[in-house]
């Protein structure tokens, strides 16, 4: 089962999916990263773990359906099986969603459907969350579909909101417990997926 990412900044969900497939913790292979950030941590991480990488954004490719498909040519390319949104900031286009119907997650710093959808991405979730008063917070993976956020939701892990926390304080809260609840999801999808792809 090989496994393609997708992140604009740090992926540090890719780093620790990586790390537990290396480690024997995870039965899958990352293959590839595509940033839309020419200059994402992310990307230089990629290059040095020895996964194939891909500068694809909306500069290169101005037409969002060029895009998508320059998307899905490397996808294809790399031969991947499972893709993992690892702080993507970007929507996936049509041709993406429909060739990996069920095989496309996505981490979010939020108790989904709370704080979630279009402008919900990054700090902007921990400060809504704080803004609103919640008692709690946490992160959710779900599948990826066309609308953003509207997903089934696979995986969901909740954490307290302490008073007088800041935005740095709760990110941090959030960030800790991400890697794991991904890993977790992408575990369990790839026994579900496994039977279907095994060889004859
Ligand atoms: N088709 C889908 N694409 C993506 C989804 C999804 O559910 N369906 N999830 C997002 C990830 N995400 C929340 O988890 C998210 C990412 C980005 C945005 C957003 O509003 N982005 C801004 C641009 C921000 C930037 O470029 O820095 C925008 O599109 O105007 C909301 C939610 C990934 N893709
Ligand atoms: N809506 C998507 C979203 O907000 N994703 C969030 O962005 C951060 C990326 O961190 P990273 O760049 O260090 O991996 C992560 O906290 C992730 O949940």
């Amino acid at each position: 089962m090989n496994l393609a990412f997708l992140a604009s900044h740090g992926g540090s969900a890719a780093r620790h999916l990586t790390g537990a497939c290396r480690a024997g913790e995870l039965d899958a292979v990352p293959v590839a990263l595509i940033s839309n950030n020419s200059r994402s941590p992310a990307l230089a991480w990629a290059r040095d773990a020895g996964l194939r990488t891909a500068h694809l954004s909306g500069a290169k490719y101005p037409d969002p359906e060029a895009l998508d498909a320059a998307i899905l040519n490397f996808l294809q390319d790399v031969g991947a099986d499972l893709l993992i949104l690892s702080g993507y900031m970007r929507e996936l286009g049509p041709q993406v969603l429909d060739a990996f119907a069920g095989r496309v997650l996505n981490i979010h710093p939020s108790l989904l459907p709370r704080h979630g959808g279009r402008g919900m991405y990054g700090d902007r979730v921990h400060l809504a969350v704080l803004e609103a008063g919640d008692s709690a917070s946490g992160a959710t993976v779900h599948l990826v579909t066309s609308g953003i956020d509207e997903g089934p939701r696979l995986a969901q892990q909740e954490v307290p909101v302490r008073p007088g926390d800041t935005l740095e304080t709760l990110k941090a809260r959030v960030q800790a417990i991400e890697g794991e609840l991904m890993l977790r999801a992408v575990r369990e999808l790839v026994a579900e997926l496994r039977p279907i792809d095994a060889p004859p």
